[in-house]
């Protein structure tokens, strides 16, 4: 574990911060979870505690190392609760102006060798570590949903990140035990760039009537052999980030093939966000998911 990261601060308490608090705990770094407020903050710390059991009974990580790793997440919904941490990475909504105001806030507390991450899904690391007072010490560390499953974290260095930012940031990650991609910052990076496109198209797909909810996602698990279709793993990111993704690749790469699906932007306009609102290409609220189209 890289010696100068011992702890490590999560602002955003959603499904992202979730995850990464859990994993840095479970590698035994001190984490502080950041969000507005505290009832947010206690129902992720319940969410977190429930995913921990569940690997304890997949025999994935024992009792001991639950209640270890859930002793080591404090709690704050003040920025300043954050102040002494080595490393500060940033999941909140994908909405720049929000990233840039946390910054803003974030750096006015922060000590200044700690090193800011964003775990942004699409918007340039370059911009956002300009809305710093220390570009050089900013990066783009991006896990994958859901964070204690998947193997993979892209970086991403902005135009100003230093080489000591980007070793701390690979050294932190590898500890974790995940594997690293490197990325150019481009719109969206490298996975988002090839996955989201895919999932809008998926979304065309359902708004044309080429096929159903059902069977678009057969198709894909069956045909394709992916582990969830395309409009399951919608709902599961989040319909809201999925539009802000293609909004960012749209207006970044300036080519119509990135226009976002109006019929996502519908169920966004409706609330419709999937798992999280209980509602999106499928209904959640009853015993099993049922296809809304
Ligand atoms: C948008 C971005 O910026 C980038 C991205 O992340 S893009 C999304 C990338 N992720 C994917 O593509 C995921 C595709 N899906 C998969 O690989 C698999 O379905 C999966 C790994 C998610 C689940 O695998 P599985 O073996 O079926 O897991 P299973 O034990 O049945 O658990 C499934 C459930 O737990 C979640 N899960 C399981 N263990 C978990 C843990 N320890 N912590 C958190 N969530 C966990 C799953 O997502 C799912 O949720 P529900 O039970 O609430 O429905
Ligand atoms: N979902 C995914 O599959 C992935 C998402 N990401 C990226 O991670 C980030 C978070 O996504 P995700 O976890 O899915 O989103 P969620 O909507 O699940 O969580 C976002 C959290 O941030 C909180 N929040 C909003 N504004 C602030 C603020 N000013 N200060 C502190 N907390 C705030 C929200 O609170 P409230 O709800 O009260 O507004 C919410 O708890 C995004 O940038 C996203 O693009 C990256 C990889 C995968």
């Amino acid at each position: 574990m890289a010696a100068m990261i011992r702890k490590v601060g999560v602002i955003g308490a959603g499904q992202m911060g979730n995850g990464i608090a859990h994993v840095a705990a479970l590698a035994g770094l001190d984490v502080v979870l950041n969000d507005l407020s505290a009832d947010r903050l206690k129902s992720a710390m319940a969410t977190i505690n429930g995913n921990l059991s569940r690997q304890v009974s997949k025999k994935i990580i024992t009792e001991d190392a639950h209640q270890k790793a859930l002793a080591r997440i404090g709690q704050t919904d003040a920025l300043d609760g954050l102040a002494d941490c080595d490393l500060v990475i940033e999941t909140a909504v994908e909405k720049e102006e929000v990233k840039r105001k946390i910054f803003h806030d974030l750096c006015a507390v922060l000590k200044p060798e700690a090193i800011i991450a964003s775990n942004t899904s699409s918007i340039s690391i370059t911009r956002l570590a300009a809305s710093t007072d220390r570009p050089e010490k900013f990066i783009g560390i991006h896990f994958m949903n859901p964070v204690p499953l998947m193997e993979l974290v892209e970086l991403i260095r902005g135009i100003a990140t230093g080489d000591a930012t980007f070793e701390a940031a690979k050294e932190f990650v590898t500890g974790l035990g995940k594997q690293i991609a490197v990325s150019e910052d481009f719109p969206a990076f490298i996975v988002n760039r090839i996955l989201l496109p895919m999932i809008n198209e998926a979304i065309y797909t359902l708004y044309e009537g080429v096929g159903n909810v059902e069977a678009i996602d057969v198709a894909m698990k069956l045909g394709a052999h992916h582990p969830m279709g395309p409009l399951e793993l919608a709902d599961f990111i989040g319909l809201d980030t999925c539009l802000s993704i293609m909004q960012v690749l749209h207006e970044g790469l300036a080519d119509s093939k990135y226009r976002p699906c109006p019929l996502l932007v519908k169920y966004v306009e409706a609330g419709w966000l999937g798992r999280k609102s209980q509602r999106g290409f499928y209904d959640y609220r009853g015993e099993k998911p049922v296809p809304t189209r």
